[in-house]
């Protein structure tokens, strides 16, 4: 249910479109807590928790993990951000997931990030990243940087047919409840004041921890 001072939103976007990279830039802006499902998943992986190990395979194919063991594993740790803002990425990303999540609470709004697909392919074939972290480069520590299994361009394919599928269906679900807002572009940097701006006005004043574009 919806609570006085506190806001729920959700980002959305194909895989690539820079879900992550804008979090982190919301994250810091509004002070709110960024919870990731593919760096959750990633971090069982890498811990080889049983739930890693068990959706490994899944996730290096590029297939999507089963809603029930995903929607667990992120109510549980939305049930211990209770009294927080927070942002989720990478979920809800079926109808089903975003019905499991209704069940717990009222999503605010929902951030959509519209790029074209090409834009996407050309930057996903291109990635590298620090696994531990999720982050896109790693400067602080030093550690390599790798090429993410499922970033290989046949996998990305699939993951972006996978987003049509049964991910398009949750932009109407959001739409149809009227918290639907979409920001067009190719370039992050372009999106991101648009998207500063608009949660400028959504989100409490006392929030706003560092509140500049
Ligand atoms: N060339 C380019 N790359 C970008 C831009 N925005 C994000 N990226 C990169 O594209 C890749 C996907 O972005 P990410 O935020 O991880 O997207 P997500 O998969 O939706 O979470 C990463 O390697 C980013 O560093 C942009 O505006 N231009
Ligand atoms: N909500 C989810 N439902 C099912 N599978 C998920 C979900 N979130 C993440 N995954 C799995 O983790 C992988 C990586 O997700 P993520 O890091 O969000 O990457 P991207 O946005 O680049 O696809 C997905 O391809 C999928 O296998």
């Amino acid at each position: 249910m919806a609570l006085k001072g506190v806001f729920r939103g959700v980002i959305m976007g194909a895989p690539g479109s820079g879900k992550g990279t804008v979090s982190s830039r919301i994250a810091q802006s509004f002070g709110l807590q960024h919870l990731s499902s593919g760096d959750t998943l990633r971090a069982n992986i890498e811990a080889k928790t049983d739930l890693g190990l068990l959706m490994k395979s899944c996730i290096d194919q590029g297939q999507l993990v089963p809603d029930d063991v995903i929607s667990r594993l992120i109510l549980t740790s939305l049930r211990n951000m209770n009294q927080s803002s927070w942002l989720l990425d990478g979920f809800p990303r079926t109808v089903a997931q975003a019905e499991a999540l209704d069940s717990m609470c009222d999503v605010d709004s929902v951030i959509n990030l519209d790029v074209p697909f090409q834009t996407i392919r050309e930057r996903l074939t291109s990635r590298w990243v620090h696994l531990p972290s999720g982050r896109g480069l790693d400067d602080v520590t030093g550690e390599p940087l790798v090429q993410r299994d499922d970033d290989s361009p046949e996998t990305v394919t699939r993951r972006l047919k996978d987003y049509e599928r049964q991910t398009q269906p949750v932009l109407e679900y959001y739409r149809s409840k009227g918290v639907l807002e979409t920001f067009t572009g190719t370039e992050t940097n372009k999106i991101w004041p648009h998207v500063h701006a608009f949660l400028s006005k959504k989100i409490p004043g006392n929030q706003q921890a560092r509140g500049k574009a």
